[in-house]
């Protein structure tokens, strides 16, 4: 598959902070992709770089082929962040026509009906935004972000604070995209989500990529043998020597069985092994 978007050794330092520290990035045409990690780790510094809002320290980064600050890629993503880019005061439709003339849409009426549709808005149209509730906010700001059919989506925490109805909502709309041939980069807190929506991750912590793979492959790499004995239990890697040797060590032996940690299990691994 081809590589959409690709970072090598990005870096970017703000005074004495270094919100990314050489991280590379491949991010493959079709998939989802989720970028994971407690707040502060630099999910967000990664975006700005990557969309063409902020110059990195050193690094490279191309997407879709391109430097991101080049002129014709704004066009080409979708970048959907927090909701501070409302206009409260104007309808949900005034909001998608201001969009529409900034993206030089053609045909912008069928094409608002039609995203307002999409996310389950289209009797919201003559409401203004201040009268809405988050999720139908949220969902507006997603109507945004999709408006101009951008073949790249760049998700920051696109269901942090919402109800969980309101979060699967988004969380089908993403899918919904994926299949009709969006590629996502999607940013979340929520290891749940992410092992639900995405095709490949990448942990983030203190602005370096711990690990990557599959939600799967982590996992797999993460398993766990328990060895039940009088004494307790005692739980070891899921290596041939680690296993023989404690079975060496352990007395009688009542049970073992393996266990597969969840993707929360395993970033709580690789961050407490990082401090
Ligand atoms: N403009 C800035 N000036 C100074 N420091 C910054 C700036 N932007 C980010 N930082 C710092 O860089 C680090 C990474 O921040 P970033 O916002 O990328 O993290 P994040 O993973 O997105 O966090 P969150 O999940 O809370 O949004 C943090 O320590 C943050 O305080």
């Amino acid at each position: 598959m081809t590589n959409i978007v690709k970072a090598d050794q990005l870096t970017k330092t703000f005074g004495n902070v270094k919100a990314l520290d050489h991280c590379d990035l491949e991010i493959k045409k079709g998939e989802i992709f989720g970028y994971l990690g407690p707040s502060g780790a630099g999910k967000t510094t990664t975006i700005k770089l990557l969309t063409g809002q902020l110059h990195s320290d050193s690094g490279e980064v191309t997407v879709l082929g391109k430097d991101p600050f080049s002129p014709d890629i704004k066009k080409k993503i979708g970048i959907m962040s927090d909701m501070s880019g409302l206009y409260e005061k104007m309808t949900v439709y005034e909001n998608l026509d201001l969009f529409a003339d900034i993206y030089g849409i053609r045909d912008k009426k069928e094409k608002i009906r039609r995203t307002l549709e999409a996310v389950e808005l289209l009797d919201a149209a003559k409401k203004k935004v201040e009268k809405l509730s988050r999720g139908m906010k949220q969902r507006l700001v997603f109507a945004r972000t999709i408006l101009h059919d951008p073949g790249l989506l760049f998700l920051d925490e696109p269901t942090a604070n919402l109800d969980p109805a309101t979060a699967d909502e988004i969380r089908d709309l993403i899918r919904r995209l994926n299949r009709e041939g969006a590629t996502v980069f999607l940013t979340t807190h929520n290891m749940e989500e992410a092992d639900e929506l995405c095709h490949r991750v990448a942990l983030l912590n203190k602005g370096s990529i711990v690990e990557s793979g599959s939600p799967e492959e982590l996992k797999y790499s993460h398993k766990r043998v328990v060895i039940t004995t009088k004494e307790g239990k005692r739980e070891v890697p899921l290596e041939r020597e680690a296993l023989l040797e404690s079975l060496g060590q352990a007395g009688e032996v009542l049970m073992i069985h393996s266990e597969e940690p969840s993707l929360r299990d395993v970033f709580l691994t690789l961050t407490k092994e990082e401090q």
